[in-house]
């Protein structure tokens, strides 16, 4: 997508980056888009409304987390941001990120339980035998991945090869911020009825200041796992509608029964867009008490 005043330089399964067009490099416009990937393809239609909302919970999440954000509050000194993705782009301070994914894990699934089944421990941490996926975790732990290069896939890594990386005091610094802002949102969410089971986050250090600052997007269902947690404590319910994810079951659901996973899967049918959208609005509502910024054209 060509934005006055941006350059275009990098697009991920859901999300575009652009630097100022200018040349200049303090600042960098992440643009959340409407696409939704599920069983790592990206899919079609997009849902309309999903990058307004979640870039909208990204940033209330930012405004109660007690850390220095990459979010630009004085935009006079700042490129304009182009006001057709004003809902759903966060201008940012440009940082040097640091090269770790900060995963943090209050439930055993996803990657982390596939490493669990084959080695009994997540990035080196041992855990006690007999999990299921999907189990809680008696305290949260920090399992987190080397970022490869834009595109591939991460790489899950101990603490020791994140401090081989990035030295002790960065390594240290990431973990234990990681750990208690996983905590608070983790239980800032169940008041809400809703189980955090898994968040990643990204840091960088600020050119300037040198300090180290939150990045990326915060706490969104793209870059965390909710379920419903009614539905994950009902235990007569079949695991996987216990582990439903909030907002991409439907999803998921659907493309199980229409999908062989081969070739690219089927386009989703209106109404599983406009239910997909209902579970990103139900999910912001419920965390945050209010309602999103933006609502699809009733179709
Ligand atoms: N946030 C942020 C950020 C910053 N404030 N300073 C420097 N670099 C980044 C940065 C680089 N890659 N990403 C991940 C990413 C985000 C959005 C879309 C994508 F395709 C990929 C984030």
């Amino acid at each position: 997508m060509q934005l006055a005043g941006w350059r275009h330089i990098y697009s991920g399964k859901v999300r575009d980056l652009y630097t100022p067009a200018d040349g200049s490099d303090a600042h960098l416009l992440v643009v959340a888009s409407n696409r939704v990937s599920a069983f790592d393809h990206v899919l079609e239609p997009p849902i309309p409304g999903k990058g307004a909302l979640l870039t909208a919970l990204s940033n209330w999440w930012f405004a109660r987390i007690d850390l220095p954000n990459h979010l630009v509050d004085d935009r006079a000194a700042a490129p304009e941001v182009p006001a057709e993705v004003a809902d759903r782009a966060m201008l940012t301070r440009r940082l040097e990120m640091h090269p770790i994914e900060c995963v943090v894990r209050g439930a055993l699934t996803g990657s982390g339980y596939a490493e669990y089944e084959r080695t009994g421990a997540v990035c080196g941490i041992e855990l006690p035998a007999g999990l299921r996926d999907g189990d809680l975790l008696d305290t949260p732990i920090y399992t987190p991945a080397y970022k490869a290069p834009l595109g591939e896939h991460d790489e899950n890594i101990t603490f020791a090869r994140s401090v081989e990386l990035v030295g002790e005091d960065v390594a240290t610094a990431l973990r234990d911020a990681s750990l208690r802002l996983f905590t608070a949102a983790r239980d800032l969410a169940a008041t809400r009825g809703v189980v955090l089971a898994d968040t990643k986050f990204e840091f960088g250090r600020d050119p300037l200041t040198g300090e180290l600052v939150l990045a990326d997007e915060v706490l969104t269902s793209d870059s965390s796992r909710y379920w419903d947690a009614s539905a994950y404590h009902d235990t007569a319910l079949p695991r996987q509608d216990r582990l439903a994810s909030f907002d991409k079951q439907i999803v998921r659901n659907w493309l199980s029964e229409h999908w062989d996973r081969t070739g690219e899967p089927p386009a989703l049918p209106e109404r599983i867009v406009a239910q997909t959208y209902e579970r990103y609005r139900e999910l912001y509502v419920r965390l945050t008490g209010g309602e999103p910024p933006y609502a699809p054209v009733a179709v």
